[in-house]
């Protein structure tokens, strides 16, 4: 089992499907944990991988602290009755705001977990533009590059070459025992981020840490909207989001039902900074058929469900009010 960490964005799940696709990463099972209700990272890597298990609502080194010895049980089972495909190893995401130590800690006190599977490793994630404003504001973030094996950087492209390097000192000085390689690399030769075939970490020097406290700044919601968007109105809602509470903002993750688009439309915002969208083929396939409804994960620090929803009813009720202007009748048969 390898985990890999890093904070909320940082690049995790990229970086897993992107290994997944190469031919050495074969027979490798995935386990994700989502901190918020709603998974998505599950939907994307189920692009990579057909064997990928969520734990949702809650970290796996707290609320959901059993979960993890729990899916790795079942998997093992699964495994040897052949209920799913015969895999090697197992890549175990933790959610961005997860203290890795006291996930290592829970694995390592479970004996039937442990009989069935040994701890390659641990690799932490870092978002190269983000890293020092994180560390101030967010202790985990230190926690996680300082116990880690390995480290990878990622979104060095968008940097000037110093700035990065600058990233990578600040990184080593905290963890001068870990291989540090650039995510692009990791992408070309996947066995840096599941480590060597048979090695085993032995043990790990940590310092316990308390979970996070009570009433801890991270909030943490889904909205779904059953209409779809307009693209323009969609980006101009989350430009305004990120113009006024951009800091605040720690993650938004989501699948957009997007006007005019056969598959959803995979949205990323880590604080300021939005991707380029992604259109998915088709719409991950549910029990009652595809639920193409909009939804969106947000994680934030302090700024709540209600503001956000304001926002999104004001843009909306414009719309509405706007095509109320152009046709009055259509609005009075709409109500
Ligand atoms: N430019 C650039 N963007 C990247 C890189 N790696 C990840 N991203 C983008 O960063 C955003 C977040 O990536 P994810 O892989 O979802 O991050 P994560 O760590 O899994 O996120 P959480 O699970 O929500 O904590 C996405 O828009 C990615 O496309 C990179 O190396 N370069």
């Amino acid at each position: 089992m390898t985990v890999v960490t890093g904070f909320l964005g940082a690049g995790k799940t990229t970086l897993i499907r992107a290994a997944l696709a190469h031919p050495a990463a074969a027979r490798t099972a995935v386990i994700v944990n989502e901190f918020a209700e709603t998974g998505i990272d599950d939907v994307l890597l189920r692009t990579a991988s057909q064997d990928v298990t969520l734990i949702g609502n809650g970290c796996i080194c707290c609320a959901a602290r059993s979960d993890l010895n729990r899916a790795l049980r079942a998997l093992y089972a699964d495994r040897e009755r052949g209920a799913v495909p015969p895999f090697d190893r197992v890549v175990v995401e933790t959610s961005g705001v997860s203290e890795p130590a006291p996930v290592l800690q829970n694995f390592a006190t479970d004996r039937t977990v442990t009989s069935a599977y040994a701890l390659e490793g641990l690799v932490t994630v870092v978002d190269s533009v983000l890293a020092s404003r994180t560390q101030a504001h967010a202790p985990i973030w230190s926690e996680q590059v300082a116990l880690a094996d390995r480290i990878v950087l990622t979104k060095a492209d968008l940097l000037p070459p110093a700035s990065a390097a600058a990233t990578r000192a600040l990184v080593g000085a905290l963890n001068p025992q870990a291989a540090i390689a650039d995510a692009a690399d990791v992408r070309e030769a996947p066995a840096f981020l599941f480590g060597a075939p048979g090695h085993e970490r032995t043990g790990f020097a940590c310092t316990p840490q308390p979970a996070l406290p009570a009433g801890a700044p991270y909030v943490s919601f889904v909205l779904t909207f059953d209409a779809p968007f307009h693209w323009a109105l969609f980006t101009r809602i989350m430009d305004a989001l990120a113009a006024t509470r951009g800091e605040d903002l720690l993650r938004v993750k989501g699948l957009v039902n997007v006007e005019g688009c056969a598959g959803p439309v995979v949205v990323h915002h880590v604080q300021h900074l939005a991707a380029p969208p992604e259109e998915l083929s088709a719409w991950p396939a549910t029990a009652g058929g595809a639920d193409r409804r909009t939804r969106l994960v947000f994680i934030t620090r302090g700024l709540s469900r209600q503001k956000v929803v304001a926002l999104f009813a004001a843009h909306l009720d414009l719309v509405a009010a706007d095509a109320a202007r152009l046709d009055p009748d259509a609005a009075m048969r709409a109500g």
